[in-house]
């Protein structure tokens, strides 16, 4: 069948006009007595209802409704399909693909909008759009009570991605509290936000696991359902005004997917603006939306209340082919071209290919036209005639601008420190680390077994070693700290939870312990066994001169992985660098040509090896060069040429390295 022809619906012009006449803040019926307790937003002053109401359930009301409305939204990518490669074949600009065209919408405090539309149709970017956080060039507006995506609208948004973003060693309990701990306001008590903890696992129904590890990869885990509902909770506990979800139930048995979305309509009617994508939802979930925007190709063909979607596609002409049809299924079959009479497989089969794409294809062009002429300009008229009444006192919202931050910098620093021992705890005090760290120890002891200064060579050999092994192991160890962290610290940071610089030193102070251990280990077993000078001093000056050198080395690792935010590519350009940093640092070639001499003066390995050789031989220090000769050892020309003057350079130099590397880290975390 052909389509219609596109029709003067019979279908009201405004779908949702009627539904919410008045303001959102104004509505009480969104309010049930379970509901109603004082919103914790981070400018939320001490005014509010008493404690004791704040602890019913997390489903409270919002106390700073946000009206979402989008208009016109279009967005492009550059296709990836164009004729030939940049560096060989033709030349030919490629072309932009249309993902989102003109797509607009409103939903108010107290909606759910249930986003559907066939893989592919742009539901995810468009909900992502709407989260302020699409990459790339969106025309449009979104605005969020008429403002643009400032950063405390960012924090009022609580958004799921459709991949769960967690930490997998810690438990569903641990994860929800270091949330709440870095995202609720100061103002809360610690005791008040394990509350807010322990409310939201009892709403979302995680008692049973939430002593659980997360998992994911190779670590058996919480269910994929558990771990998508601890995602939504990480969002409810902030108690945001809007809630923004991309498949919250992918994936899931229908009773699980039901009871997120009874969860979310909940939260809802609590006076929050809820927006979900969703695939193939079943009737039974369908009727939990208030409001559905139906995408196909990137463009509307719906957008109004769930409950008329039939009334209206049978206005246009469209009827389903039975009469017990589940809505989404109705509108997922005419998102991708396909209406009752076409859906019949027999005649399927019988047309070619071709026919029935362009059959498809026109009954879409169809739906778009008819969504232009009946649903579109009601809609317009709506989105620019609702206004928020903005009830926020001038004092709180001063307050708000003024607390960027939910919580204080030493508060941001202490959990992300604390959680990120927690997590790392099993890698750091790995068995195979220690193992790998303390048999080359004892090997290098048992091959430098006492050597004497009689065969300095040897020795200056085994004070090169400690600077290169200690500059290649943390090194590596650092490259993947960054890319591995990166989708969790886009996620925490895009939410505007915490400062760059305090994740950053929680981090870097975090990895310390074990950085340190361990070559502390090495050093004590190797230089004893080695027959290194046995002085006190000697030995612990060794031990500084190579932790020194190990907080460069990870400075190094952490730029490059910062840098290049991939791990491979990374460990392939350290490799070649450490390479460089061997042959340059001094030990195998000592007559380098003076043009390319000064490859040394960036080594840090060469600092440290110096620093080393420095510390472990005197000037009036001779050495057996022959039979019955005695030689001073700083004439040895392997030591030479080394040119051992005054030390505090050589520190010097390796503490500029230190902080350049560690600062351009942080500088490209900046531009993530
Ligand atoms: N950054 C990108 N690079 C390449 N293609 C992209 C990009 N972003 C979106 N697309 C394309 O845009 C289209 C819409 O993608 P989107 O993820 O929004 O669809 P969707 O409706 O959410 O699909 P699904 O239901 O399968 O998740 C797809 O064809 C996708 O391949």
């Amino acid at each position: 069948m052909m389509p219609p022809n596109e029709q003067e619906s019979s279908f009201p012009k405004t779908p949702s006009a009627n539904r919410h006449e008045t303001s959102p803040v104004q509505e009480n019926r969104f309010s049930s007595p379970s509901h109603v307790n004082p919103c914790l937003d981070d400018d939320n002053d001490h005014d509010g209802p008493s404690h004791q109401s704040r602890q019913s359930s997390v489903l409270r009301q919002s106390l700073r409704p946000i009206i979402l409305k989008f208009e016109e939204l279009t967005y492009s990518i550059k296709s990836q399909t164009g004729k030939g490669s940049y560096w060989f074949g033709s030349q030919e600009p490629k072309p932009n693909r249309l993902v989102l065209k003109c797509v607009s919408g409103i939903v108010k405090p107290g909606e759910l909008l249930a986003m559907l539309g066939p893989s592919g149709s742009g539901k995810t970017t468009l909900v992502t759009a709407l989260a302020g956080r699409l990459q790339g060039k969106l025309s449009g507006t979104v605005s969020y009570n008429g403002e643009p995506f400032t950063s405390s609208v960012k924090r009022k948004t609580g958004f799921v991605t459709q991949d769960d973003v967690l930490y997998p060693h810690l438990t569903v309990m641990e994860t929800l509290t270091y949330t709440a701990l870095l995202r609720l306001p100061k103002e809360l008590t610690r005791k008040e936000k394990l509350e807010q903890v322990e409310m939201v696992v009892s709403d979302l129904g995680l008692t049973r696991c939430c002593n659980s590890v997360i998992g994911g990869g190779l670590i058996r885990g919480i269910s994929g359902g558990e771990r998508k509902r601890v995602s939504i909770g990480q969002e409810m506990l902030v108690n945001p005004s809007l809630l923004l979800l991309d498949e919250p139930t992918s994936g899931l048995d229908s009773t699980t997917a039901a009871r997120i979305v009874a969860t979310l309509r909940s939260l809802a009617r609590g006076g929050r603006t809820v927006v979900t994508t969703i695939h193939q939802p079943s009737s039974r979930l369908y009727r939990m939306f208030d409001k559905v925007l139906v995408l196909s190709e990137g463009c509307p063909i719906y957008s109004g209340d769930s409950g008329r979607v039939m009334e209206y596609f049978g206005s246009i002409g469209y009827q389903p082919g039975s009469s017990f049809v589940n809505p989404a299924d109705f509108v997922l079959d005419l998102a991708n071209g396909i209406t009752s009479d076409t859906k019949q497989y027999d005649q399927i089969e019988t047309n070619g290919r071709l026919d029935r794409l362009e059959e498809q294809n026109s009954v879409k062009q169809s739906l778009i036209s008819s969504y232009k002429k009946n649903l579109y300009p009601p809609l317009k008229e709506e989105v620019s005639r609702t206004f928020p009444q903005d009830q926020t006192n001038a004092r709180l919202r001063k307050k708000a601008i003024t607390n960027r931050w939910p919580t204080s910098w030493w508060m941001q620093f202490s959990v992300l420190l604390k959680r990120g021992l927690k997590e790392r705890s099993h890698e750091s005090f790995s068995g195979l680390r220690i193992f790998m760290v303390m048999s080359v120890s004892l090997l290098s002891g048992l091959l430098w077994w006492h050597s004497r200064v009689a065969h300095l060579q040897d020795q200056v050999g085994l004070l090169f070693f400690f600077s290169i092994f200690w500059g290649f192991f943390p090194l590596f160890n650092a490259i993947f700290t960054f890319p591995q962290e990166r989708p969790m610290l886009i996620k925490e940071r895009s939410s505007g939870i915490y400062r760059l610089s305090s994740y950053y030193i929680a981090r870097t102070v975090g990895d310390l312990p074990m950085e340190l251990i361990l070559p502390t280990i090495f050093v004590t077993i190797t230089y004893w066994m080695g027959g290194l000078k046995p002085s006190l001093t000697t030995f612990i000056m060794t031990l500084m001169i190579v932790l020194y050198n190990v907080l460069v080395a990870q400075g190094v690792g952490l730029a490059l992985g910062a840098i290049l935010m991939d791990a491979k590519k990374a460990a392939t350009l350290s490799s070649v660098l450490m390479l460089v940093f061997l042959l340059a640092g001094g030990y195998y070639i000592q007559h380098i040509p003076g043009f390319i001499a000064w490859l040394k003066y960036v080594s840090f390995s060469h600092y440290c090896y110096k620093l080393l050789v420095g510390v472990q031989y005197t000037w009036d220090e001779v050495y057996e060069c022959g039979s019955g000769l005695h030689c001073s050892v700083m004439d040895y020309e392997g030591i030479k040429n080394l040119r051992i003057g005054n030390m505090m350079w050589d520190v010097l130099a390796l503490a500029v390295m230190l902080l350049l590397y560690r600062v351009l880290a942080y500088l490209a975390l900046r531009n993530l």
